[in-house]
């Protein structure tokens, strides 16, 4: 079943230079995937994304969650949809549990229910010694897990994470990898924004590249890797350092015997970095942002 269903999706801000944020994107996602957004800055992934949190009106497209229709029931929408925002929100001066006590007010639950789900949760994300503290007195780490806990909540079958482990450290960002997985594991659809590569290849199901509003690709992180080629050629020649992708190893051997004069030179496993960076050009004026001239 499709969780979420994305058509001709358009959004422009209506500023001096009336920038086209989100142009014409058309997408799926399946249920139970982890469905990660990747583009660089300013390629129009918030956008997308607050526009499917109901937070931001799109200018033309339609949107479907599990076949209820956006713009017709976004309350619905509301109730079967978990958002961890960016910017962590939460309320500085409550407590842990005053935030959620709040949120399960809002989402109408019974107080037993409030109550079980909230231990529950706050025990799995190794908060319940926290539970009292005002958020004001919380580590940023605490605070995004306290985000987290509270997107689960109501139990969504849909969760938004928008790069959900920026700013934190090793440990964190692990344990929130692991949430991530048994969420999925338990049948949830996760949404995710990042600019952290190597968690899109660890984590996603499916990869939507974007650049300046517009679809690139959506696809497997292993098949964008083979798009590439598996074998990556990486050398320096005065400083300056080149990328060359190969499907074998022996035809990356093969290519580098004719190569002389070279400051260093590496043969390795191509990554979803690679394919970002081929098409995106890391946002830069020289981007590909086509699939023919990057992927002949
Ligand atoms: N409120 C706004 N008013 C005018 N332009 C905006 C507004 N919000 C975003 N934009 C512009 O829309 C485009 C898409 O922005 P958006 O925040 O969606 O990108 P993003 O992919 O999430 O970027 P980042 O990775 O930097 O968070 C950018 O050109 C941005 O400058």
């Amino acid at each position: 079943m499709k969780a979420i269903r994305v058509f001709g999706l358009t959004k422009s801000y209506k500023s001096k230079t009336n920038v086209i944020a989100v142009d014409n994107l058309t997408f799926e996602v399946e249920e139970g995937q982890v469905f990660c957004f990747l583009g660089p800055n300013g390629a129009g992934k918030t956008t997308t994304i607050r526009i499917l949190n109901t937070l931001l009106k799109k200018d033309r497209g339609q949107i479907y969650f599990f076949n209820i229709d956006l713009d017709k029931k976004p309350q619905e929408i509301k109730n079967i949809i978990g958002v961890v925002q960016q910017h962590t929100n939460v309320d500085s001066e409550l407590t842990v549990w005053e935030n959620l006590l709040i949120h399960s007010m809002l989402h109408k639950m019974k107080k037993s229910i409030f109550e079980e789900r909230a231990i529950q949760l706050l025990e799995a994300m190794d908060m319940i010694d926290k539970k009292d503290r005002f958020a004001n007195k919380l580590s940023g780490g605490e605070r995004r897990k306290l985000s987290i806990i509270r997107a689960l909540l109501h139990n969504p079958k849909i969760i938004f994470l928008d790069e959900p482990t920026v700013g934190l450290d090793t440990f964190t960002r692990r344990a929130i990898w692991e949430g991530i997985k048994q969420l999925k594991f338990s049948g949830k659809t996760i949404i995710l924004t990042t600019h952290y590569i190597e968690e899109a290849q660890m984590l996603s199901d499916l990869v939507l590249i974007i650049n300046k509003g517009k679809k690139l690709i959506e696809e497997t992180p292993n098949a964008l890797i083979n798009r590439l080629g598996r074998i990556t050629l990486e050398y320096q020649e005065n400083g300056k350092t080149t990328y060359k992708f190969f499907n074998t190893s022996q035809e990356a051997k093969d290519f580098s015997a004719n190569l002389i004069n070279l400051d260093s030179i590496l043969i390795r496993e191509t990554n979803l970095e690679d394919v970002f960076v081929t098409l995106t050009g890391n946002g830069g004026e020289n981007y590909c942002n086509s699939l023919e001239k990057c992927f002949p």
